[in-house]
């Protein structure tokens, strides 16, 4: 597993991670999301001895990044993915990593497979569209078959069918027992690959929590149409919802389910003719909660 505790780490004038603590499970895809700016790449590169925290700690697999004996056999990361060699073959490139790391040489061909660059492995990185480029670095990831994988926006700039292979391979991760740690700004992008969500805002944690309870934390709209507007808001007031007047005779309201607000209208004789429970997205659930914490309006 991942943790970090009380994660401090200022650049400058700028408080870009603060007091941050929060773990990452194996067996599971945790979602680190925030708007631009929040400290996401910051907190991944502290994870990977990358950047030296100002307080706090990080560890993998119950040790600090600079304690591990070997690196990539304990945790995979694809960070920025142009970070490569342009004139390198995407094939020199895994195995000089697997060669420095002391690696079967073996592994090479099956990670290109997995990642699906066995057709190209051969020319070099400089023509490598960005989505080829994001593949080495998974590919690169994978190498060492870690325990623990963190990915920094994994599907910026790729296509359709490029996303639906991440997700999956994501999945799929977790699915053999892996901490998976999956960074992005957008919700939605996680909506259907995470199991848990880490928020944050302006370097602090906003919210650690599975996606499901993010999915029913109560916020759920419904919209209900009553030609007794007037009488069933009163009521449904009074049983703890949150009512407001759409216009004519319909109503929003927060707070209670479809199946109360029915239930209530029947036992005090109020006709309703419409009852639409509105699905909360998990992108309105992060809007909802970073509200205070964008950065950049
Ligand atoms: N090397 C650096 N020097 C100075 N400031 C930095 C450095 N790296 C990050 N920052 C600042 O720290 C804050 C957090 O940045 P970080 O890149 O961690 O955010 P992020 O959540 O990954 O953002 P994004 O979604 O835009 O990638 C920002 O205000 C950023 O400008």
């Amino acid at each position: 597993m991942i943790e970090v505790e009380s994660l401090t780490k200022r650049y400058g004038e700028t408080l870009a991670v603060d007091d941050l603590t929060f773990s990452v499970e194996p067996g599971q895809v945790t979602g680190f999301v925030g708007p631009n700016g929040s400290g996401k790449s910051t907190t991944m590169r502290a994870i990977l001895g990358l950047d030296t925290p100002d307080a706090g700690s990080t560890r993998i697999g119950g040790r600090p990044y600079a304690e591990l004996n070997h690196p990539l056999r304990e945790v995979g990361a694809l960070l920025d993915a142009s970070g490569v060699h342009n004139g390198l073959r995407g094939v020199d490139h895994l195995r000089w990593l697997a060669d420095s790391n002391a690696l079967a040489p073996s592994r090479v061909p099956e990670v290109l497979t997995l990642v699906g660059l066995s057709g190209v492995a051969g020319r070099r990185i400089g023509s490598y569209s960005l989505g080829m480029r994001q593949r080495l670095g998974i590919a690169a990831a994978l190498l060492g078959d870690p325990p623990v994988l963190l990915f920094d926006e994994p599907v910026n700039g790729l296509d359709p069918e490029g996303i639906r292979w991440i997700r999956g391979l994501l999945r799929s991760l977790a699915a053999e027992g892996r901490a998976v740690l999956v960074s992005s700004h957008l919700m939605s992008e996680l909506e259907d690959t995470a199991d848990h969500l880490i928020v944050i805002g302006r370097g602090r944690l906003i919210a650690d929590t599975t996606v499901s309870d993010a999915l029913n934390d109560g916020t759920g709209r419904v919209t209900v149409r009553s030609p007794q507007a007037e009488e069933l808001m009163a009521l449904l007031a009074d049983a703890g919802g949150r009512v407001s007047a759409d216009g004519g005779d319909a109503l929003s309201v927060t707070g209670l389910s479809a199946p109360a607000i029915a239930d209530l209208a029947f036992d005090a004789g109020l006709r309703v003719h419409e009852l639409a429970p509105q699905r909360t997205t998990l992108e309105e659930v992060f809007m909802d909660l970073t509200r205070e914490a964008v950065e950049f309006r």
